[in-house]
């Protein structure tokens, strides 16, 4: 299970007065020489279960998973995974997370099977077991045919696939996945949700951020929504719209996104009252 409290991040300004200057609506999360990128974020995943991170452009989405999985350290706040806190035991915990982002990335002049074999060294597999841990994956994530391909000769779609397994080579018992489906094509898509299913049927929590709703109404079983670095809306998918609809789902999206973005400028802002 992944609990997530209060949790919040704010990055120092590289310009503030200039930022502070600039055009259009100012954003209330710049205050003085910090911008608060995550101020007051909430979440909850049982296993398996999947929970979809939601939320606009630039709501903090990237920034609660880089916490979550343990690159960036919290300003404030709690994560505990299976009942273990991140920040007490950071090197245990983050043997347990499989994590993937824009910014996670394998060696361009290896080949697929090159990658894998090199981080399942790296995590202490021994040579059978990296062995068959790189074909079972590469049959999951139907990557065969690629795997003695070097990474620069391979398309985005495929790299990602292989990020994907680089990213549970070691078994990992929770999955933390930033917008894995952006940039591919129908049948990659169908190939990661697949395999996040398969994670979910084997009783591992998942979370992972999207911008594609109908994947929310397809996979999730909660959904966390964020908007300008609160947590607006954290429980169950039907509590959220009434079902899976996805237009249901989006209608109530926009709702949400825009009363957030009119609290954050309001301040004073306190936490959903959706929160289930
Ligand atoms: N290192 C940093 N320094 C300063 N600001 C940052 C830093 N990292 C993120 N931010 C800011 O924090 C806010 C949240 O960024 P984040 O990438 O978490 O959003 P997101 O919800 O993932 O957005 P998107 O949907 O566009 O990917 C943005 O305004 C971003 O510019």
């Amino acid at each position: 299970m992944i609990e997530i409290r209060g949790l919040s991040k704010r990055f120092a300004i590289h310009n503030p007065k200039e930022a502070a200057e600039q055009e259009g609506e100012p954003d209330p999360r710049q205050r003085g020489r910090f911008f608060h990128s995550v101020e007051s974020v909430h979440l909850t995943c049982e296993p398996g279960q999947v929970v979809g991170l939601v939320g606009p452009n630039g709501a903090g989405k990237t920034t609660t998973l880089r916490l979550l999985s343990g690159v960036l350290k919290p300003d404030g706040g709690s994560i505990l995974v299976e009942g273990e806190d991140l920040h007490r035991n950071g090197d245990s915990v983050r043997r347990k997370i499989g994590f993937i982002s824009a910014t996670t990335g394998l060696y361009e002049r290896l080949s697929v099977q090159e990658n894998l074999l090199y981080f399942a060294r790296l995590y202490g597999l021994d040579k059978r077991d990296s062995m068959a841990r790189v074909e079972e994956l590469c049959e999951q994530l139907d990557l065969g045919l690629f795997r003695h391909r070097r990474l620069m000769d391979l398309s985005s779609g495929m790299k990602q696939r292989a990020n994907i397994a680089r990213a549970v080579i070691h078994r990992p018992s929770v999955i933390i996945f930033d917008e894995p489906t952006t940039g591919l094509d129908i049948m990659s898509t169908e190939t990661v949700i697949d395999f996040i299913k398969m994670q979910r049927d084997a009783g591992l929590p998942v979370i992972f951020s999207t911008h594609h709703l109908e994947e929310v109404s397809l996979l999730c079983d909660r959904l966390s929504v964020i908007v300008q670095g609160h947590t607006r809306f954290d429980g169950p998918l039907e509590a959220f719209a009434g079902g899976r609809d996805t237009t249901a789902i989006r209608h109530r999206f926009m709702a949400l996104s825009q009363s957030g973005q009119d609290a954050a400028l309001e301040e004073g802002i306190d936490d959903c009252a959706d929160m289930a």
